[in-house]
């Protein structure tokens, strides 16, 4: 088992690990796991994050609250898996490939000149003011531009740096216009760009350096 002694949160170790270095070194992906409903399962658990973000119970619904989120996630400890194998992540069938923890994304275009992306910053995205928080937006640059830098190098990067410029505030509930490519491929190094954009309104770009793995690098 792996656990985080913070938490005492566990899941299996896979015995047959196919983690050979990199993110993911055979790309196990599979549109099954977790069934025909596992995207509005993603999407039910995005909008409790949404009210839970705006909410102000009383103290008598937190303690009915807590009673039945810690009922959710018993049953959830039932079914913990490695991340290997995890829906969350390899199901590309779905926005964001299936990972909660992203902001929703939906790929339209994805190759050498690139990758555009619909992103929909969500309600608990909030930074202030009703506009998403720039980290929230840095999270969806930097993977979107891993990917656009593992089209380019064939294979899995990882962020050396990521610079954002927050040119005008990025709108929750909306969806945005990202696109990043890579602007100069030297060896291992993938110099990437990015803009994100509200219709025809800036509202972000990105300058990022990512380097191709080498093999069985962690
Ligand atoms: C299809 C699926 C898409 C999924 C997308 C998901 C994207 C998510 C991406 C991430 O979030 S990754 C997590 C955040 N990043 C990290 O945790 C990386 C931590 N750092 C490292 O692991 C290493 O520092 C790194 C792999 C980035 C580089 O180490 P290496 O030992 O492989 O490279 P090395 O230090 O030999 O440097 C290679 C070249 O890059 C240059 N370099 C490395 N880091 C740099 C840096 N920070 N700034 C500028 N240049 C840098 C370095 O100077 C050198 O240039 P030259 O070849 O010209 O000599």
């Amino acid at each position: 088992m792996t656990s985080s002694p913070e938490s005492g949160w566990a899941v299996p170790a896979d015995a047959d690990s196919p983690h050979e270095g990199g993110f993911r070194a055979r790309m196990d992906i599979t549109t099954d796991r977790g069934g025909p409903r596992y995207g509005e399962f993603s999407e039910e658990i995005r909008r409790l994050m949404d009210l839970a973000r705006y909410a102000c119970p009383t103290p008598e619904i937190t303690d009915e609250l807590i009673d039945q989120v810690r009922a959710l996630n018993k049953r959830l400890e039932d079914v913990q898996i490695d991340e290997w194998r995890s829906p969350a992540g390899t199901r590309i069938d779905l926005p964001a490939r299936g990972n909660i923890t992203l902001p929703p994304y939906e790929i339209s275009e994805g190759g050498p000149d690139g990758v555009v992306a619909s992103v929909t910053f969500r309600p608990f995205h909030l930074g202030g003011n009703d506009a998403a928080h720039g980290g929230h937006v840095a999270v969806a640059f930097d993977d979107l531009g891993g990917m656009a830098s593992a089209l380019a190098v064939q294979g899995i990067t990882r962020t050396a740096y990521l610079t954002v410029s927050y040119r005008s505030l990025t709108p929750l509930r909306t969806p945005l216009r990202m696109h990043t490519w890579v602007e100069n491929l030297d060896g291992r190094k993938a110099f990437v760009k990015g803009t994100l954009h509200d219709g025809d309104r800036l509202c972000a770009d990105l300058d990022a350096l990512f380097i191709a793995l080498k093999p069985g690098q962690p």
